[in-house]
């Protein structure tokens, strides 16, 4: 059985919460409202904002209402069981920290990147660690603790810089590789735009590449004596437009676990399959890619059934405790929080951090106590009807 979660409200109630503003759950709405006052205007506007008019990203929230949890009685539902086993680990719970680019620069400090890894080991939810951060790969592994995270690559076009950081987040202890699709190129969005602070921000969260030894080789001088030629460098190389011929590539880059994020299509998902992933990471970028799409929830059916068993980890949209369980219920095997945990982060540093994931996990625990839903294979499709 996994933690009682649910104790969280207990704790809340009689004991209180210290280190926390406010040292209440917030809905994801006043958590965005709080976090806006507590970030600088630009940071907050990258983390916030998305493709085109956000029609897509706001479409991945509201397609959570669109499904109804039924509620069973009789059920004895006082143990829960949220424990997921991934690749050979078993985490306390189907949660995990989606990669965030700049998760760095939204810490008071700069250092969001360790303060995220700090926040999983203390709650058991992995994170997935972005190429593109403040703080190297190698010091936020040395964060995890005994909750082993995943490495997000955004690969080069250069293939010796990207074999040489996947060599190092193996040799750092990360659990698998997850590939970025979607985002080779930055997609249309008009609030980067007008605050053209995006380079910047970029900017600071070069290291894992001025880092890489391999990388350094292609510079005519170091980072410290020439930033401006090690950010062109890198900027000549960081798109890349895989194609399916590059798959095998990928594969043979590791035998940690490989992922694919960014998979919305059955038949993409077929043929990842085909090419020897492990698991397949349904998701459009919260809709900072591509305005227009469908909700990633409704993608969500269709790429389980395709995986045919792969583990299918999902993001985009979640908000609540009551979309972790919904995701689950359509077959997702671990569910990925992306902005509420950057604006934790910014409002309470790790404790932040901490505070949602543990509110998440407080309600989607008490729904499913409340629901008659006690373990996750007992949520299937079945437990959900369409709202009218
Ligand atoms: C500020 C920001 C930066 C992001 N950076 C990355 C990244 O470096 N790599 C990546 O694969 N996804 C990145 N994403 C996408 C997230 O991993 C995830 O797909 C998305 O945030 C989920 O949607 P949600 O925030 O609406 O829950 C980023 C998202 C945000 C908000
Ligand atoms: C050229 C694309 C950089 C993207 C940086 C981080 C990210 O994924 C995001 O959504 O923002």
């Amino acid at each position: 059985m996994s933690q009682p979660f649910g104790n969280y409200q207990n704790e809340i109630y009689f004991d209180g919460l210290s280190g926390v503003l406010p040292p209440y759950p917030m809905v994801f709405a006043e958590l965005e409202e709080r976090a806006r006052a507590a970030l600088p205007p630009g940071i907050w506007s990258y983390v916030a904002g998305g493709a085109g008019d956000e029609h897509t990203q706001r479409a991945n929230v509201t397609a959570f209402l669109q499904h109804g949890l039924i509620p069973r009685m009789f059920v004895g539902a006082a143990q829960r069981d949220l424990t997921v086993s991934l690749f050979g680990h078993t985490y306390p719970s189907p949660l995990f920290l989606c990669p965030i680019g700049v998760i760095g620069l939204c810490a008071q400090d700069g250092h969001g990147d360790l303060a995220t890894a700090r926040a999983a080991a203390r709650t058991g939810v992995p994170m997935v660690a972005s190429t593109l951060s403040v703080d190297p790969l190698e010091s936020v592994a040395g964060e995890f603790g005994g909750t082993p995270g995943f490495f997000q690559l955004y690969t080069p076009t250069d293939r010796e810089v990207a074999e040489s950081l996947v060599r190092r987040a193996e040799k750092a202890g990360f659990a698998g590789i997850v590939v970025t699709l979607d985002t080779w190129v930055t997609g249309w969005r008009p609030r980067d735009l007008r605050t053209s602070n995006f380079p910047q921000l970029r900017g600071h969260c070069l290291v894992n590449y001025l880092d890489d030894p391999v990388f350094r080789t292609r510079l005519a001088r170091p980072p410290a004596e020439d930033p401006g030629g090690a950010i062109l460098q890198w900027a000549g190389m960081f798109g890349n437009p895989l194609t399916w011929a590059d798959l095998p590539w990928l594969r043979s880059l590791t035998s940690l676990p490989l992922l694919v994020k960014g998979l919305c299509h059955p038949d993409d998902v077929r043929r990842a399959a085909d090419g020897g992933v492990d698991g397949i990471y349904c998701s459009n970028h919260g809709g900072r890619q591509a305005n227009g799409g469908l909700p990633a929830l409704d993608c969500l059916p269709g790429v389980v059934e395709a995986a045919n068993g792969l583990p299918v980890l999902f993001d985009s949209g979640v908000r609540s405790g009551v979309d972790v369980v919904k995701a689950l219920a359509l077959g997702a095997t671990a569910v990925g929080v992306g902005r509420p945990y950057a604006y934790g982060l910014a409002l309470g540093g790790v404790d932040g951090i901490v505070h949602v994931l543990r509110s998440l996990l407080a309600e989607a625990d008490l729904t499913m106590a409340v629901d008659g839903y006690p373990t996750i294979a007992d949520l299937t499709p079945e437990a959900l009807r369409p709202v009218s």
